[in-house]
């Protein structure tokens, strides 16, 4: 096949796609989102986008229109374009700082001169204005004129819905009750962006500290990040971490993606949910309200907790007045308090860690199990491109679409973030896992992987375990 048919055979995957597209919207009587024009969720324009036939159609659009980039593109553009991510990002952390995207909220559609942008700051707003033009020119907000700046799409969905006055008289509430992005974007562009920045050393140094993050932030080896983050002085780190992991759990929440995977009915009424590291207990708050027999029990570290109460507080009263949620501190690495409970939910728990400590977090859970305990993990699943085996294709739920050739089997681009993430987690000093990693941890710490659920529009799964 040559260079030129397989661009071709890419154009035509694209445009095939933006037919599906385009059908459902025009079924519906309107059009897709526009680029140009803030972001509202709620627009029946964007609420179409979550329809499953759009989603598939987005998946092949987006595979396609990158591998049509890397193919037409000289060599030595596409390995330089790779260095554009890191400015990107540190200029996008700057820029949610500074609260850029409130200003221009403000400003509305005429948009504002960055003199002005950058006056409440006092920042210099030549520099200012460099950054949001390379912003700019990758889609995030828009230039309308020299120096005068505008929100789009992609620039809105970082707003912390909050008066920009607001924000800068008390900058250390800046991320409270936030969902949207900003705190998971102003995360990756500090911690994460700087771990990035030793990975390198960390590889070639296999007898010295294995985690990038802990080199890159001198965290000492014996202590976990976990236990680091609840020091005085990393409060505002840790504060911006709860929201960040919250407003992603937020965001699956408004999709009901909890619903959509183990089917929570099936615990008896009256029965025990353990929500293992459960942060601000958001999970196990959705299930209770939609099966409020269920007694649940929040576990996390004491001052964790102490959010997750104010969280319950403030979205489920009714059931802490009932006695039927329990806050209990526990380290996990220690004996599990709750026997015989009937499930145990770990939501983004166990790819914080390696798979020896991983191991061991399973154990201490599977040596309080009754024969009927269910363990749902919601973790993602790093697809493997080569077919799977067929011990790993016969468990329920294991096997995944491929995409049509040219494409990679695993949709390329569109699937990035899930490879993003699990290098992500190597600088926590934990893992993105394949299903064969699952099913080979899960045996370690005596349980058997009986069914992956996979969340349709979403990355992440549901992986039940049950005592071997
Ligand atoms: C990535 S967050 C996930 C929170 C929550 N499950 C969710 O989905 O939003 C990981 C949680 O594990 C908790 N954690 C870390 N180490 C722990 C330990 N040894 N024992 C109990 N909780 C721990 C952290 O405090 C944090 O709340």
């Amino acid at each position: 096949m040559t260079s030129v048919s397989t661009l071709r055979l890419l154009v035509n995957l694209m445009s095939e796609a933006v037919d599906t597209i385009e059908g459902v919207y025009a079924t519906a009587d309107t059009t897709p989102p526009s680029l140009n024009t803030p972001w509202n969720p709620k627009a029946p324009s964007e609420e179409l986008g979550q329809n499953p036939i759009v989603m598939e159609a987005k998946t092949k659009l987006v595979a396609a229109a990158a591998q049509l980039v890397a193919t037409a593109r000289n060599p030595i553009s596409s390995i330089l374009s790779i260095s554009d991510g890191v400015p990107l990002l540190a200029c996008l952390r700057t820029v949610s700082e500074l609260n850029v995207v409130e200003i221009l909220r403000e400003a509305g559609p005429q948009g504002l001169h960055v003199n002005e942008i950058a006056s409440p700051s006092k920042v210099d707003p030549d520099l200012l204005a460099r950054m949001l033009r390379f912003l700019a020119t990758n889609h995030i907000f828009c230039e309308i004129a020299p120096d005068v700046f505008v929100n789009n799409r992609i620039s809105s969905s970082l707003d912390k819905g909050k008066p920009s006055a607001v924000l800068f008289n008390k900058p250390e509430e800046r991320l409270a009750g936030t969902a949207t992005a900003a705190a998971l974007v102003e995360m990756l562009g500090d911690e994460v962006l700087k771990s990035f920045a030793v990975l390198t050393e960390a590889v070639l140094d296999p007898n010295g500290e294995q985690s990038p993050m802990k080199r890159a932030l001198g965290v000492n080896s014996s202590e976990s990040l976990f236990n680091w983050m609840m020091r005085p002085e990393n409060k505002n780190r840790a504060n911006r971490f709860n929201i960040a992991i919250h407003g992603d759990s937020q965001r699956e929440q408004a999709l009901g993606a909890i619903f959509k995977g183990f089917d929570w009915s099936q615990l008896p009424s009256g029965g025990i949910l353990v929500d293992v590291g459960c942060g601000m207990g958001s999970n196990s708050l959705t299930i209770a309200k939609k099966y409020p027999t269920l007694r649940i029990v929040n576990q996390d570290f004491g001052p964790v907790l102490q959010k997750a109460k104010i969280h319950w507080q403030e979205n489920f009263p009714e059931h802490i007045e009932k006695n039927l949620v329990e806050f209990q501190a526990h380290d996990f690495f220690l004996p599990q308090p709750m026997k015989g409970t009937d499930a145990f939910l770990l939501r983004h728990i166990t790819h914080d860690w390696s798979d020896e400590k991983m191991v061991q977090i399973l154990q201490r859970l599977c040596e309080a199990s009754k024969l009927t305990t269910h363990l749902v993990l919601i973790e993602h699943i790093v697809p493997s491109v080569a077919e799977e085996p067929a011990s790993i294709k016969a468990i329920p739920g294991a096997t995944r679409s491929t995409a049509p050739a040219p494409l990679l089997p695993n949709f390329g681009a569109a699937s990035s973030a899930i490879y993003f993430r699990d290098m992500m987690m190597h600088n926590f000093g934990g893992k993105e896992r394949t299903i064969a990693n699952f099913v080979n941890v899960l045996e370690k710490a005596g349980w058997k992987l009986v069914r992956i659920h996979r969340i349709p529009g979403m990355e992440q799964c549901h992986i039940v375990g049950v005592p071997a």
